[in-house]
């Protein structure tokens, strides 16, 4: 397995808000990460990220530990992270960003050419979507072996989401980048992920192929809602390919 968060206990301080996280992700396959307001997957994703230390349970990358490795060497893992600050310097020209990379092996502007006219501008100057294809081609320019993004579409306009959901699937089906995507929009998430998790209450609701939750969005509401099953693995039906779990836990 390429990305392996095994029992994974994390929060703030000594206040755990995900519990017993157990989520991975194989070579080229997108996995989206979805829950209502405050469920725990930005907290799930900083602590991939090397950004929150868990309180227990370990996280594995192509089977080498990066629990307790920082975030700035988690590059060297072959980890990248996009969260929703960007970590762009924004007194800093595109081009100056895009040189900060070291082992670039792929062209960013290939990966988006749409930055070419913009080579000269200060990253703080761009617009939302124009600093997101920038965050994107620093992060995919490097061909890490997989990569955590943050809220990818909020604030962005259709077109710049699905222009970096296309660089995201190419990568995927190129040199088998794993993605891990946290999104608060369903639907776009499910357009081009392979399987979703949703967390409810810092515990997983459900688990399932995206092909399944396309067909019936019933399942990811009643997720939402903490309804998704009656009981811990309960399986909503033969050859489904959907786990519910036993609906919001509460603060564990
Ligand atoms: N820095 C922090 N210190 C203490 N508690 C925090 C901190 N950040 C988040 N929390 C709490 O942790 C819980 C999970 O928050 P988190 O941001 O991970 O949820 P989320 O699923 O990403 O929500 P959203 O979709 O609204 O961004 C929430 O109850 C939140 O209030």
């Amino acid at each position: 397995m390429l990305l392996e968060i095994s029992k994974v206990t994390t929060g703030y301080g000594r206040m755990p808000v995900v519990w017993d996280l157990d989520l991975t992700v194989a070579e080229g396959e997108i996995v989206a990460l979805l829950g209502p307001n405050g469920a725990g997957k930005t907290t799930a994703l900083l602590t991939a990220g090397g950004f929150l230390r868990p309180m227990s349970g370990t996280i594995t990358l192509d089977g080498a530990s990066i629990t307790a490795v920082p975030p700035y060497r988690l590059s060297r893992h072959g980890l990248a992270a996009v969260t929703d600050d960007r970590a762009l310097l924004p007194s800093l020209t595109v081009q100056e960003n895009l040189a900060l990379v070291r082992n670039r092996r792929s062209d960013p502007l290939a990966l988006f050419p749409e930055l070419e006219r913009l080579m000269g501008r200060r990253a703080g100057l761009l617009s939302g979507g124009e600093q997101q294809m920038l965050a994107l081609a620093r992060a995919l320019c490097s061909r890490p072996k997989a990569i955590l993004l943050d809220e990818l579409s909020q604030g962005l306009a259709p077109l710049v989401v699905e222009r970096c959901l296309k660089a995201l699937t190419d990568a995927a089906a190129e040199w088998g980048l794993g993605v891990l995507l946290v999104e608060q929009n369903v639907s776009e998430a499910l357009k081009v992920a392979d399987r979703a998790c949703v967390l409810s209450h810092g515990r997983v609701a459900l688990e399932s192929d995206a092909a399944s939750l396309r067909e019936d969005t019933g399942l990811i509401e009643s997720s939402y809602l903490g309804e998704a099953g009656a009981g811990p693995g309960t399986d909503p039906g033969p050859g489904s390919g959907t786990t519910a779990r036993g609906g919001s836990a509460g603060s564990g």
